[in-house]
């Protein structure tokens, strides 16, 4: 079997007397989404943030391309290529569309903000954030402010500024959220493409999607994991059922 890109081993992080990740292990491998489902409160968005750095937990190691990442700052991660999108909006509201994608790839390669300014009458570096505009079909939008996109459009351009990350793997949260049934359909036909490029761990409700993507899927209840397997695996588990699928199985 592949070498997982990003392996989380017996994860522990408290809140008080609350144990919100509760001896988490899972891992992410090559070309594959991973989706990590549970109700509300289960620990998803604490998993998360601790596998991108922002968080901080109590016990356990997260490995990332082979490499101990436990004790690396968020942009430390993110610099190796672990992009993250967040249930929140990350975009900067009053800059353009292509504004925002040019930003993503300066900070990867360490330039300042003030550089910005010429770097936007350089075709060759505007190219390059056209083409991802294109990938996730915003190329009409591309001098618009996020501020003034629609809630899908907001949501295409994060993950076309992840992408502009070059990331080697994609930490999706509720990407899903927020969309109607079109723009859900879209974003699933993209995101089942995008899993070429590097795999993708998808926290996500919306079940339709989820079955329609996931190669695995893992199931958080109280911060631990009490199921993990196939689409087919998961939806067929009592256990699964009780906590969590319910009807939607
Ligand atoms: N900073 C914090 N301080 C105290 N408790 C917290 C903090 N962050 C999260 N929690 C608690 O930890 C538990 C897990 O929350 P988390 O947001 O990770 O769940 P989730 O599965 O992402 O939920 P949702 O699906 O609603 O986004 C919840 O009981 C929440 O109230």
């Amino acid at each position: 079997m592949a070498e997982p890109v990003l392996a989380v081993d017996r994860l522990e992080k408290a809140f008080g007397a609350l144990k919100a990740t509760n001896g988490v292990s899972l891992d992410l491998r090559p070309g594959e989404i991973h989706a990590l489902i549970g109700p509300n409160g289960a620990g998803k968005s604490t998993l998360i943030n601790q596998i991108a750095g922002a968080l901080a937990p109590d016990a356990g190691t997260i490995r990332f391309l082979g490499r101990d990442v436990t004790a690396l700052s968020t942009a430390a991660r993110a610099r190796l290529g672990l992009a993250r999108t967040f249930q929140v909006s990350s975009l900067l509201p009053d800059f353009s569309a292509l504004r925002n994608i040019m930003l993503a790839a300066q900070a990867r390669q360490g330039s300042s903000l003030r550089f910005l300014r010429p770097v936007l009458s350089d075709r060759t570096l505007t190219e390059p954030a056209m083409a991802i505009l294109a990938r996730v079909g915003l190329t009409a939008r591309a001098d618009v402010p996020a501020a003034e996109l629609s809630h899908g459009e907001r949501r295409q351009l994060e993950i076309a500024v992840a992408l502009a990350m070059q990331p080697k793997a994609f930490l999706l949260d509720e990407p899903m959220a927020g969309m109607g049934p079109e723009g859900s359909k879209t974003l699933t036909a993209f995101l089942d493409g995008l899993r070429q490029e590097a795999p993708i761990l998808l926290v996500e409700h919306d079940m339709d999607a989820v079955f329609a993507l996931a190669d695995r899927v893992s199931v958080l209840v109280y911060g631990q994991v009490i199921a993990s397997g196939s689409v087919a695996e998961i939806r067929s588990d009592p256990e699964v059922r009780r906590a969590y699928l319910g009807d939607a199985a």
